[in-house]
């Protein structure tokens, strides 16, 4: 765990290298035609030049982001639990809960994991440092913070609050998983299914391709996608403040900052995808935001 520092330390180097080098090789050597520059070698270097790079083969975006960053979130999470064993000679009630949320959370992704690739992070977001560093340093040192505050954490939270946020995490876990399966499973039956014992309402959307080629995509309006247009934040933030919460409300900052971190990172994803799908659907998307007005918390937001 003491060499964990120097891996941390190591890691921010050599991405902050890596970054250039991907920012340099998307203007002399792009792997595919969506690359280019700003005229601002910051703003290059901060959000990346080219969209899908592959170096030897290998698509970085998939490295950096699905194999890298989230493998070592859930390394790290069970180094740190193996570590407090060591320390105490237990696990506490609250690192194996926080230990088994996270990496359930995790294993609930690798799952989906075809469904990540249609996100803003695939599609809109070039390799630069805002992914790239993101998920090769700050996922294995921000996202894991709850667990390596947990080692120094010899307390127990008790059985009745060990019950309550294994519970409340596993079925946030739940709905967040069902909405993202909700949207898959309209898609891949072209909008004919049932949701919730009704027949889903959905919306063709049609949209044009860059060559003016035209395409429809299908939008849902049922289940979860009628509450609110991104209501899969709310079971994300819920499981969040879950595995935060077996650190108890003693004036601790450290293990609520990444929970504190999401909810502005939602609040503006939810903002940025809803331009990415009124550029993309136009007028289909002011329908599906006049049926579904919210886009996060029903009647609030
Ligand atoms: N822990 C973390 O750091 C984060 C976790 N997450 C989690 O990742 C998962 C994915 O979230 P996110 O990346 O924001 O993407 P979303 O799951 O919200 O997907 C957004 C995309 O889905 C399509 N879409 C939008 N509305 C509909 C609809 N009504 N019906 C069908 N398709 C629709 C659009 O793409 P298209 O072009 O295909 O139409 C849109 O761009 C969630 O579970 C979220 O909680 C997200 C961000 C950060
Ligand atoms: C401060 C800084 C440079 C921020 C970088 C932010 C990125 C590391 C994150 C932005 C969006 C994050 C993610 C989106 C969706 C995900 C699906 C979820 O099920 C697992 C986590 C993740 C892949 C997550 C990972 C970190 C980001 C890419």
């Amino acid at each position: 765990m003491y060499d964990y520092g120097d891996f941390l330390a190591s890691m921010i180097l050599l991405s902050l290298a890596f970054c250039l080098l991907l920012c340099v090789k998307g203007v002399l050597a792009p792997t595919s035609t969506d690359h280019g520059r700003s005229g601002n070698y910051l703003f290059d270097y901060y959000w990346g030049t080219e969209l899908y790079p592959r170096i030897c083969g290998i698509d970085i975006k998939v490295f950096t982001n699905c194999r890298f960053g989230l493998t070592v979130w859930a390394l790290a999470v069970a180094v740190f639990a193996l570590k407090s064993y060591e320390l105490h000679g237990r696990v506490v009630d609250g690192m194996a809960v926080t230990a088994a949320l996270q990496l359930l959370y995790l294993t609930k992704f690798f799952w989906w994991e075809a469904g990540y690739y249609r996100t803003i992070d695939i599609i809109t977001d070039r390799a630069g440092f805002y992914i790239c560093w993101g998920c090769l340093c700050f996922v294995p040192s921000f996202y894991t913070l709850v667990s390596l505050f947990m080692v120094r954490q010899p307390e127990p939270v008790g059985p009745a609050w060990t019950a309550a946020l294994l519970g409340f995490g596993l079925a946030s876990l739940a709905v967040n998983y069902w909405s993202d399966w909700q949207k898959q499973a309209a898609r891949a039956a072209d909008g004919q299914l049932n949701i919730w014992g009704r027949p889903a309402r959905v919306i063709r959307a049609k949209y044009s391709l860059e060559n003016g080629q035209e395409r429809q995509s299908v939008l849902l309006a049922s289940g979860f996608w009628a509450v609110s247009r991104h209501f899969h934040y709310i079971p994300e933030l819920s499981l969040t403040l879950c595995w935060s919460a077996v650190c108890g409300t003693g004036c601790h900052i450290i293990p609520y900052m990444y929970f504190a971190f999401l909810s502005v990172l939602l609040f503006h994803r939810s903002f940025r995808d809803d331009k990415k799908c009124r550029d993309k659907y136009g007028k289909y998307w002011s329908e599906y935001c006049k049926l579904v007005p919210y886009k996060i918390v029903p009647f609030l937001f």
